[in-house]
């Protein structure tokens, strides 16, 4: 996970400080890419412990289109907490573009794993989580969003890609807005994971995650954990095995996931700006 690494170290010494939406502050540059290959191991940043079960349980709740955060709370995952109105509900967020964009019953994963299995040179193989209808106004609390039918936020990861060549699958993320602290370490591990299991679901083998960035930002309450992952030695990358019964996208469960070893520095706390 050098990349990772040496994205901290380029925010860091190229940054400008920047206000922002949460009043926190932050340490910002514009437009970077990191690039994974998903056949040398899976990425999860080791020099902190990264707490899978999150990234799991919020990536089938991507797939499943679904906004409330009951599953992800019934699973003992509050990353989404602070942003949901008091019945659970985040608005049209990722879920609800995903799978019934713009509430007009337009599955764009059904369509991904379609032209994948039927038309992989295509190069409109796309999900696009961006909708400038359901944007919320910035001067209302993110629930009276919620009650407007807007979002609560804006999807941060806003428009993917995937492409093949030589039977392999690439994907690509265009991430507008970044938290590279909290949010990236989830962000590069959700999208390697949605790969695989798209690969496997389409018979293809694995190619590279490329993850290109809009404003990726260290919170200013976060440049300290930052500089100690900085200090650590990153270690070598787990495997991610999938059950291989599994053949389509909306057949996989929580138990059809097993990293193995997964070795990491000790988990590193930061406060989450909301
Ligand atoms: N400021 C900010 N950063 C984000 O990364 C972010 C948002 N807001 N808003 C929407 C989602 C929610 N996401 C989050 C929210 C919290 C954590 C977090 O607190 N992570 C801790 C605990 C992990 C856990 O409980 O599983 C961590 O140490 O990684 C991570 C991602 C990603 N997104
Ligand atoms: O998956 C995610 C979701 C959110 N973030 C971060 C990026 C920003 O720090 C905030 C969103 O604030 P905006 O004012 O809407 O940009 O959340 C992330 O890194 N990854």
């Amino acid at each position: 996970m050098k990349a990772y690494l040496d994205l901290l170290k380029d925010i860091l010494e190229n940054g400008s400080q920047k206000g922002d939406r949460t009043g926190t502050g932050t340490v910002s540059v514009f437009g970077r890419q990191i690039r994974f290959d998903l056949n040398e191991g899976f990425p999860m940043v080791t020099t902190k412990k990264l707490h899978l079960k999150s990234i799991v349980h919020e990536l089938l709740w991507f797939i499943n289109g679904d906004t409330n955060i009951k599953y992800l709370n019934d699973n003992g995952v509050k990353i989404w907490n602070a942003w949901a109105d008091e019945n659970g509900d985040l608005g049209p967020v990722y879920g609800a573009q995903w799978r019934n964009w713009n509430g007009e019953g337009i599955d764009q994963l059904a369509n991904v794993v379609d032209q994948l299995k039927n038309n992989p040179n295509n190069r409109r193989i796309i999900i696009s989580a961006w909708n400038p209808s359901v944007m919320p106004d910035t001067s209302l609390s993110f629930s009276e969003n919620v009650a407007n039918g807007k979002a609560a936020l804006p999807p941060c990861h806003a428009f993917i890609q995937f492409y093949v060549a030589d039977g392999k699958l690439s994907c690509q993320l265009y991430q507008r807005s970044a938290d590279v602290f909290l949010g990236v370490p989830f962000n590069i591990a959700s999208y390697a994971l949605f790969t695989m299991m798209l690969a496997q679901v389409c018979d293809l083998e694995l190619g590279e995650f490329v993850h290109s960035f809009g404003d990726v930002h260290l919170y200013n309450n976060h440049i300290e954990q930052a500089q100690l992952q900085m200090s650590r030695e990153p270690k070598p990358l787990p495997t991610m095995k999938l059950n291989p019964a599994i053949k389509t996208i909306d057949g996989f469960k929580f138990e059809d996931f097993e990293l193995v070893g997964y070795e990491f520095h000790p988990h590193i706390k930061g406060a989450v700006s909301v």
